[in-house]
């Protein structure tokens, strides 16, 4: 039987005006799923249940098995980390200051110092977000791209082996988004880490993941791979536009074909 990082059974929650309805979904182990749908479709509301930012009405998170209701708060920081979406924090930290956050789950009452497990973690999640050489440098001097691989070093040095992450490629451009990714395709092919990560860009979100999870109206509309996944009828259904789909060097594009008012062209 295939192991499942994360899964969620049956899980409802209300909130003012908004659902989850009876969500089933399986994130497997050592695996990138993308969750996609259109805004407001839940996709974050989701992710807060998984690291219970949100409590559930009903239903059940199991984290390798295990339910997440019996999990301390500082037990599931050291198995789940989360990069959110969130981009308002500009704080007066070098880059290796915001990681060494990452080890809070791990503090001890009082402890001032790190242990030499914090300082490995630090330097290891640094390297693997590429920060290494950019570790002394102040947060907000760093440009859009360099700040979001700190973010990303902050929840490596969370030791955790599930990483979820919120849009990690909004507000960059094309060569960023592409880096941020490569970097999270590195970090899961080489360390094995299960990544979850919310995607606008389908063809990003197919290109990079194993397994995809489409929502819609606070309940999931499609799940599998992305090959299974991404058809013309599924643009149709979760996002009412019309398109053909090609794929080009195994990467997929999606052509829209109604609805587009051209100012010009190439
Ligand atoms: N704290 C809150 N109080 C009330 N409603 C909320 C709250 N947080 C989210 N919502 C609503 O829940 C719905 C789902 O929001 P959510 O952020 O999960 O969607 P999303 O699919 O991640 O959207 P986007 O792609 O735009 O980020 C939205 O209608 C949103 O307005």
């Amino acid at each position: 039987m295939k192991e499942e990082a994360l899964v969620v059974q049956n899980i409802s929650l209300h909130r003012q005006g908004f659902q989850l309805k009876r969500i089933n979904a399986d994130f497997p182990s050592g695996r990138i799923t993308a969750i996609v749908g259109p805004n407001g479709s839940g996709k974050s509301t989701l992710l807060k249940t998984m690291t219970r930012l949100l409590d559930i009405d009903s239903g059940e998170i199991l984290i390798h098995g295990k339910s997440a209701a019996s999990f301390s708060p500082r037990q599931l920081a050291q198995c789940i980390s989360m990069l959110p979406q969130t981009k308002d924090f500009m704080p007066d930290l070098t880059v290796r200051e915001l990681a060494a956050y990452g080890r809070a789950p791990y503090k001890k009452l009082f402890q001032q110092r790190q242990t030499k497990e914090d300082y490995q973690a630090v330097e290891f999640a640094l390297e693997a977000a590429g920060m290494g050489k950019l570790a002394d440098r102040l947060f907000y001097t760093l440009s859009g791209g360099e700040q979001q691989r700190a973010r990303i070093a902050l929840t490596l040095a969370q030791g955790t082996d599930i990483l979820l992450l919120d849009e990690p490629t909004t507000y960059l451009d094309i060569a960023h988004q592409l880096d941020i990714l490569n970097m999270l395709k590195r970090i899961n092919e080489q360390w094995g880490i299960t990544i979850v990560m919310v995607l606008h860009d389908l063809q990003q979100a197919a290109a990079y993941s194993h397994h995809m999870i489409a929502m819609k109206r606070g309940v999931i509309a499609a799940a599998g791979s992305p090959r299974d996944l991404l058809t013309p009828a599924f643009l149709k259904e979760i996002y009412e536009i019309d398109a053909k789909i090609t794929v080009i060097d195994g990467y997929p594009l999606i052509i829209p074909t109604a609805g587009i008012h051209h100012s010009g062209g190439i």
